[in-house]
């Protein structure tokens, strides 16, 4: 097990703080008992050191059962060291802290005892800010749009996201098609600079900064065949390959078109959206549109990895922008002889709806919990020791002789390291749409991984998965889709230029 060094770990903060400016404040006394009460915890659950004992042969014909069982035939695994762990992949600004003064907006004992007079009952009823407020700092962030990726990739995942799908129209061809994203580019980069477009006096999202907002946009297997295409689409849309545990609503998979929406403001996003669907016109219809969620920029006391809805924190091990390989493993590379030139910059979008069955899952003791994703609960470090940003040691066994993190553990059967160096850039939003018929949440992670070929990052990796991950009895894949994700584009141009009009 390799630790970050003390100078590693300083560096990263730094630059940790440069990005997201100080953490939202806390009194010294609540930081320090926080502290100490990580400390306590972390002292509680920190494994014995594993000691190589005479049953470190038996340990490892367990190991190598274990990764055989998962592995079937791939790789031999477990022999390497984890990926080098990210910086926690929320991480963004949170400097700005609302000095919104609500008035009006008591519990009911203070509201009853001020409607007993009229005066007072005027007060209670008065529920806007008594002075305008500047932008904060989540406010006023904004993403550009212009440039060599498209935003919505690299960058934090925000607290509120829309993803849709379009079709187009029957009788929509190529240059509808065209004029259907310049008038969508246009329109993105004016909200993403905070800018009204021109002709939008919806007022949603008035008064709003850009809020981090992102669109991104995509095309579906199928845009290619609809708009004449064909030849040049690339092979990486190859149909993703049936995997046991789907049970994929078509009617919600797929699409010609698909776009991803972020902002830190509930509004914001919509506004996005809604301009989105209107401009669609006659030129293209919604096919299906989802809604998540992730935590709100200064909701913790410091910036963290965000959690998902089983509890664990999801992100600690992303490739990081700074990696040396991130560029060429998540987006495409220069390549202008290719059938693909048109993809230069751009990325593979895998899109799941993947539902948590939530009753099976807080079932489980937080033991066994902690033992099918192979990190602890509380503060996402890895079963085989140390914190959240230790390099996972896959090869650590106790001193029982079984290993620290279990032959299907999700983190093991995930790892790059047990599927050939396979990567991708998770960056994903929960959702929840209420309850179903029998009271389990009807909830889960829109998951969105990016990468510069699915193959070499999501369909190995959930092909194991679905054979040996002790999660995958906790999940049910609901949707699917994956998109060919454009670079970039530059000011006065749009998304797609090249391959419509090249
Ligand atoms: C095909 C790829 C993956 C799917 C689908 C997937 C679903 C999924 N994962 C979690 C929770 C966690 N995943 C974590 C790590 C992790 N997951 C994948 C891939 C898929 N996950 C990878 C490649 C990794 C990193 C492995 C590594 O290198 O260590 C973790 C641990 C924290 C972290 O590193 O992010 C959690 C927790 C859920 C709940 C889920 C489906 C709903
Ligand atoms: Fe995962």
């Amino acid at each position: 097990m390799t630790e970050r060094s003390q100078d590693e770990e300083k560096a990263a903060q730094a630059a940790e703080t440069a990005q997201t400016g100080p953490a939202a404040q806390t009194g010294p006394a609540t930081q320090a008992s926080k502290a100490k009460q990580a400390k306590q915890a972390q002292q509680a659950q920190q494994p014995g050191k594993a000691a190589k004992t005479g049953k470190a042969g038996k340990a490892v014909a367990e190991a190598k059962a274990a990764e055989a069982a998962v592995a079937a035939g791939t790789a031999k695994a477990g022999t390497g060291r984890a990926e080098q762990p990210a910086r926690p992949a929320q991480a963004r600004s949170a400097n700005g802290v609302s000095r919104r003064r609500l008035l009006g907006t008591a519990g009911a004992a203070g509201a009853a005892g001020l409607v007993a007079g009229g005066a007072a009952g005027a007060v209670a009823a008065e529920t806007v800010r008594k002075e305008p407020d500047p932008l904060n700092g989540v406010g006023s962030a904004a993403r550009s749009f212009h440039g060599a990726h498209q935003a919505g990739i690299a960058d934090p995942a925000q607290t509120c996201g829309h993803l849709a799908a379009f079709d187009l129209a029957p009788g929509a061809d190529r240059k509808a098609a065209a004029a259907l994203l310049r008038r969508w580019s246009a329109t993105a980069a004016d909200l993403m600079a905070g800018k009204t477009p021109t002709g939008d006096d919806s007022g949603v999202a008035l008064d709003a900064g850009p809020c981090s907002l992102t669109v991104t946009f995509g095309f579906g297997r199928t845009f290619f065949d609809r708009t004449g295409l064909a030849s040049k689409r690339p092979a990486a849309l190859e149909p993703l390959p049936a995997f046991t545990a789907d049970a994929l609503d078509p009617k919600r998979s797929d699409g010609d078109l698909w776009v991803q929406i972020g902002a830190d403001d509930a509004l914001v996003a919509f506004h996005a959206l809604r301009l989105l669907q209107q401009q669609a016109g006659s030129a293209a219809r919604l096919r299906w549109q989802m809604n998540g969620f992730n935590r709100t920029p200064g909701a913790t006391a410091r910036p963290m990895t965000a959690r998902n809805l089983m509890g664990q924190i999801d992100g600690t091990n992303n490739p990081k922008p700074s990696d040396p390989d991130f560029a060429t493993r998540i987006y495409v590379p220069e390549d202008p002889s290719g059938p693909d030139a048109w993809m230069v910059g751009g990325s593979y979008a895998v899109f799941r709806r993947i539902r948590m069955l939530l009753d099976s899952w807080d079932n489980l003791s937080l033991e066994r919990q902690e033992k099918v994703i192979g990190r602890r609960k509380s503060d996402g470090a890895p079963l085989s020791g140390g914190t959240e940003t230790t390099r996972v040691d896959l090869d650590k066994f106790q001193a029982d002789g079984s290993l620290a993190i279990a032959g299907d553990a999700h983190i093991r059967v995930a790892s790059p390291v047990t599927n050939r160096g396979a990567k991708m850039l998770r960056r994903a939003f929960s959702y929840h749409d209420g309850f179903l018929d029998d009271g389990a949440p009807d909830a889960g992670l829109l998951f969105v991984a990016w990468q510069a070929d699915p193959l070499k990052g999501f369909v190995p990796v959930q092909r194991k998965l679905d054979r040996g991950d002790g999660l995958s009895r906790f999940l049910r894949h609901e949707s699917s889709g994956l998109y060919a994700v454009p670079g970039g584009c530059a000011p006065g141009e749009y998304v797609g230029q090249r391959l419509l009009e090249g």
